[in-house]
């Protein structure tokens, strides 16, 4: 791998004469290691488990052209593709693989050694979880360790852990089946106690397994489960079978669909708007509810406070052949005049779409719902000022936590009384399991259980309809 940023923190590199003439001993390694088949992926790996687990990025960003440090510079796609299953993995099983390393580790991991915990724990899912060959996992990560000069004392250290575990993989997997010691603790004691032991060990459950690749189509999921080869949800969204690259897919260039967790497709649908109506989408990029509401021909406002994000909006808008007007903007001070319908798809703790986004329980702290429920509060209250009297307001949220959901919906009536809940129904073709006591719609990953782990679970969210009194 060419690009030096993958190894912050390496001090004073010396230098060495190439028939180039002077380079950084730095450089000379990173091209040494290039030359490596399946070294450069690994250290792309690591450097991104790092990126992830230590810097708060999110998994996504880090494989995006723009991300910074970007790990990927000078990779083929093969080796992308590689890295994304190595640092996804070790961050589905994040949880039970730190387990493993602490009982293989006697004294611990050694302080200040870089980036030596990110090297195992890649290397602990590919022995675990992946189909990599275990001698090509141990070696390339003992070589990524001697490259390292803070870690290079350790080699031998990772080569003894990791053949431990070898040894004991099949102890190791059985620890590892039911997917409990995947959850940071703090959440999985949450979850224990909002909804009930049993349901927390199936979220778990769910939780290790890879999602099955939702579509929402502009018409005919019928039609497009065939062409897809998948099957149509009972919500009407289409589910492949298959994990074939999106953009190969068929009608995927045409703009005939786009991907969206069957759970994600029900909030915009929830809202119920007509032909012509304003609407405004409050938190709209990268665009899939905006998506559903154009499609409903609507006039959409799709506000964003990131004109980065909002650009992927536009993008997709355009590969769908749809139209918003695109506003740049925070939610909470926005001005316009009253829409007949607003919807609220708040940034939130995200801890409902661990399946496609394992990094969501590993970059959040117990005291980020706290200011995330502030900022959804301040949302709603801007929204209750910008519906119109008669108007819908729909509030969602893709995370499990109460004071993301139902708590905060409970202090928004309370405190705006010219609001009431229009409860969700199975007349809004949403499956009873799915509704509440009060009429909301609380959807959990370990719902739509299927012995096709193909076919099994959905994104974890909470959604209100709320109308303003005429
Ligand atoms: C859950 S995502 C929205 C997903 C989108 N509705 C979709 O279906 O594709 C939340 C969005 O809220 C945006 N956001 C966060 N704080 C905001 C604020 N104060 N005002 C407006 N948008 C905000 C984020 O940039 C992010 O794009």
């Amino acid at each position: 791998m060419s690009d030096s940023k993958s190894f912050p923190g390496r001090s004073k590199p010396g230098r060495h004469s190439t028939r180039q003439g002077f380079v950084p001993a730095e450089a000379a390694r990173e091209a040494e290691a290039a030359k490596i088949p399946g070294l450069p992926a690994r250290l792309a790996a690591a450097a991104i488990i790092g990126d992830v687990v230590q810097g708060g990025h999110r998994l996504d960003e880090c494989f995006s052209p723009q991300a910074v440090p970007n790990r990927l510079t000078g990779l083929d796609p093969r080796d992308v593709a590689l890295t994304r299953s190595i640092a996804t993995a070790s961050l589905r099983r994040l949880g039970v693989i730190r387990h493993v390393l602490a009982e293989l580790l006697e004294k611990g991991l050694p302080r200040q050694a870089g980036r030596l915990e990110y090297t195992l724990i890649g290397a602990a899912a590919q022995l675990l979880f992946l189909d990599a060959a275990d001698h090509a996992a141990i070696d390339l990560a003992v070589r990524a360790t001697k490259l390292e000069p803070k870690t290079a004392p350790y080699a031998n250290m990772v080569n003894a852990v990791l053949r431990n575990l070898l040894r004991r993989r099949e102890e190791f997997l059985e620890l590892a089946a039911g997917g409990e010691h995947d959850l940071p603790p703090w959440l999985a004691q949450r979850w224990r106690k909002h909804y009930s032991e049993e349901t927390a060990r199936a979220i778990a459950a769910m939780y290790m397994k890879e999602p099955p690749l939702d579509v929402t189509v502009k018409s005919d999921p019928a039609e497009w489960a065939e062409r897809l080869d998948g099957v149509v949800l009972p919500t009407g969204s289409v589910r492949l079978k298959t994990h074939a690259p999106i953009p190969e897919l068929p009608g995927y260039a045409e703009g005939e669909w786009w991907v969206q967790d069957a759970a994600a497709a029900l909030p915009a649908r929830l809202l119920g708007v007509r032909p012509d109506e304003r609407v405004l989408d409050m938190c709209a990029a990268p665009g899939g509810k905006t998506a559903q509401l154009a499609l409903a021909r609507a006039h959409v406002v799709a506000l964003d406070r990131s004109a980065e994000r909002l650009k992927m909006l536009a993008a997709n808008l355009s590969r769908l052949d749809l139209r918003a007007d695109v506003a740049v903007g925070d939610a909470t001070g926005y001005q316009a005049q009253p829409f007949d319908a607003i919807l609220i798809d708040a940034p939130c703790s995200a801890t409902g779409t661990a399946r496609r986004h394992p990094d969501a329980l590993w970059t959040k702290k117990p005291g980020d719902i706290e200011t995330l429920a502030a900022l959804q509060t301040k949302m709603l209250a801007r929204a209750a000022l910008l519906t119109k009297a008669g108007g819908r307001l729909v509030y969602c949220t893709c995370s499990l936590e109460p004071e993301e959901g139902e708590q905060q919906i409970a202090a928004f009536l309370r405190r705006n009384p010219d609001f009431r809940r229009e409860p969700v129904t199975e007349a809004d073709g949403v499956p009873a399991e799915f509704i509440n006591r009060d009429g909301d719609l609380r959807t959990l990953p370990c719902f739509w259980p299927n012995a096709d782990a193909r076919l099994a679970g959905i994104d974890g969210f909470f959604v209100a309809r709320l109308i303003r009194q005429a």
